[in-house]
């Protein structure tokens, strides 16, 4: 039932072929806008993970740094208590006893308490009178050093994390210095507070280099280091107007490295996470090693730093360059980025990759799919189609003669007859019936009758006009109706037709051949004033018997 009227739908269609094709588009259409939905909702989630993925590293790496520096801060306020109001001890009055003591020598180191705190370290007047950044003020170098030795004790405690390892130190201009990884009392001293102070993270906390006194991070490369490569961050240690040094802490690169590797790797994300400085140099990844040759061209690098240098701090964002995929997320307490680079190799191998490839395959499937069927359904509507129209042809026409049958043609004849009515125009009906045709079926058989059928009505398809219309009627009678035909021309029509008829002889089988002959009766609607079609062929079918009465192979027209 239902697919009755899917037939009927269909056969509205002139084409419905075209109604196939149409639908099928419709659900590719579909179905690949929803797979299409589905990747963006993919490459959302995709995105989210790689942020994610990244916020989680930079958060251990902001959580880490942050302790750090309120480590530092701390170290400051306690040095600034201890200025402002110095305690004074039998170790506070040896440890001045001794600088004083110690203060022409090249290199001293003060060690009074090793147990409970770091030791003093320090270089000559000399050396300090000879560098224009130092300064060994008679005045308060007393209270500096009683309030470095507190510090001393304070920093003794501070104890080395093992996920960030690094270092803090305090580097005094009166030339001196503390460190939590403190010297032996060797020369080597002077070479380290000559390389604390030579550092531009000691020179860029001088009141000119640093007017607002904050926090300033410094990436430089030493030799001396296993490493090579240092971060440091440093505040300056101001008092009374005077600036004392700088409290700083350093992290050597290798630290940075295996913090990043373990972070990154912890969370088993792909893709490499790396450490940018503020002018973009690469400090620290999450790889076995910095890649060799740079990551990013000149151009890519002003990309990346034309999104983030409007970015706040704390803030991420990602961008796609080439094949890769990057996500990049400013630290709140580092001046620089962390970068993540997700290649396309990795991201097909990873999770969202693998779903990805699933989900084209199954497009690519569903699409075959559909084409195939496709190909099906076109080729059965074709078919069906066809029939259709092959059914419909056999229910209006006769399949010997390819006129129309009875009943169709009293269809086709009554309509006519109403609009020539209608619009007043002569109408009129020829009845043709072959004469003597039984003698041809018995005498030749019943596919020569057939023949002789079929020949009759080619020879009256070629001999009436184009508005008429002819039919068959009976077993060998055949009508034909003319509109707008007086019954005058209407006999000239059947006449022409009956001479056609009877001038050839037909070739029949065993090479006997046969003149035939027909009889016609023709009818108007003018002269008997009545355009009733099937009243008309009985007035023509009468005309023709009597046609047949006066000897046949002829027309009558009149009664
Ligand atoms: N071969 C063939 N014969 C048919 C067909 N339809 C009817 N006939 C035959 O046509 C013949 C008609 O014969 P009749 O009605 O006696 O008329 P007739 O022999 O033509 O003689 P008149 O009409 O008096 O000239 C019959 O023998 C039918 O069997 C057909 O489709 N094929």
């Amino acid at each position: 039932m239902f697919g009755n009227a899917i037939q009927r739908v269909i056969s509205r269609f002139k084409n419905p072929q075209k109604v196939v094709n149409l639908c099928f588009i419709v659900v590719f259409i579909f179905s690949t806008v929803l797979t299409w939905r589905e990747a963006v909702v993919l490459e959302g989630a995709y995105v989210a993970n790689q942020r994610n993925s990244l916020d989680s590293v930079a958060t251990l790496l902001d959580r880490q740094l942050q302790h750090n520096i309120d480590n530092l801060l701390f170290y400051r306020n306690s040095m600034l208590y201890a200025l402002q109001s110095p305690i004074s001890t039998d170790k506070t009055r040896k440890t001045l006893a001794d600088f004083d003591s110690l203060r022409t020598q090249p290199y001293w180191q003060l060690r009074l308490d090793l147990n409970r705190s770091l030791p003093m370290n320090g270089v000559s007047d000399e050396f300090v009178n000879n560098s224009p950044l130092l300064d060994r003020d008679e005045q308060t170098i007393h209270t500096e050093l009683s309030s470095a030795l507190e510090l001393s004790y304070i920093m003794r405690l501070s104890h080395q994390t093992q996920t960030l390892p690094q270092r803090m130190f305090y580097a005094s201009r009166s030339g001196f210095f503390l460190t939590s990884t403190p010297p032996s009392n060797d020369p080597q001293i002077v070479a380290l507070y000559y390389r604390l102070v030579a550092q531009p993270y000691f020179s860029s906390q001088s009141p000119e280099n640093n007017p607002r006194r904050e926090l300033k991070w410094t990436h430089t490369f030493n030799p001396n280091m296993s490493s090579g490569q240092i971060i440091t961050a440093a505040i300056p240690l101001d008092y009374n107007g005077r600036w004392y040094g700088v409290l700083a802490l350093d992290y050597p690169i290798d630290s940075l490295h295996t913090f990043l590797r373990q972070a990154h790797n912890n969370e088993q994300h792909e893709g490499t996470v790396l450490l940018y400085d503020n002018e973009l140099n690469p400090i620290a990844t999450s790889a076995k090693s910095l890649p060799k040759h740079p990551l990013f061209t000149a151009p890519q690098l002003a990309r990346i730093a034309s999104v983030v240098t409007a970015a706040k701090q704390g803030a991420q964002g990602e961008l796609r360059m080439d094949s890769r995929f990057i996500t990049w997320a400013k630290l709140n307490n580092y001046d620089g980025l962390l970068i993540k680079v997700h290649t396309l190799e990795e991201g097909v191998q990873g999770e969202f990759g693998r779903i990805s490839v699933v989900l084209s395959v199954l497009w690519l499937l569903s699409t075959l799919m559909l084409f195939v069927s496709w190909v099906v359904i076109r080729h059965l509507v074709s078919n069906m189609f066809s029939l259709q129209q092959t059914l419909t042809w056999r229910a209006n026409y006769d399949t010997l003669t390819r006129l129309y049958n009875r009943g169709a043609f009293f269809e086709v004849a009554s309509k006519l007859s109403q609009e020539c009515q209608q619009q007043g125009q002569p109408f009129s009906v020829i009845q043709m019936d072959l004469d003597l045709f039984k003698s041809i079926n018995d005498r030749y058989g019943h596919s020569s009758g057939d023949k002789v059928l079929a020949h009759a009505a080619a020879m009256l398809s070629d001999a009436f006009r184009h508005d008429d219309v002819a039919g068959r009627v009976g077993g060998e009678e055949f009508c034909i109706v003319l509109p707008d035909t007086s019954l005058e021309e209407a006999t000239k029509v059947a006449e022409r037709i009956r001479v056609r008829i009877n001038s050839k002889e037909l070739l029949l089988k065993q090479g006997s051949t046969v003149r035939i002959s027909a009889s016609f009766g023709v009818s108007s609607a003018f002269e008997f004033n009545d355009y009733d079609f099937e009243r008309l062929q009985s007035y023509a079918d009468h005309r023709l018997y009597k046609a047949k009465q006066d000897g046949r192979n002829r027309v009558c027209n009149t009664d």
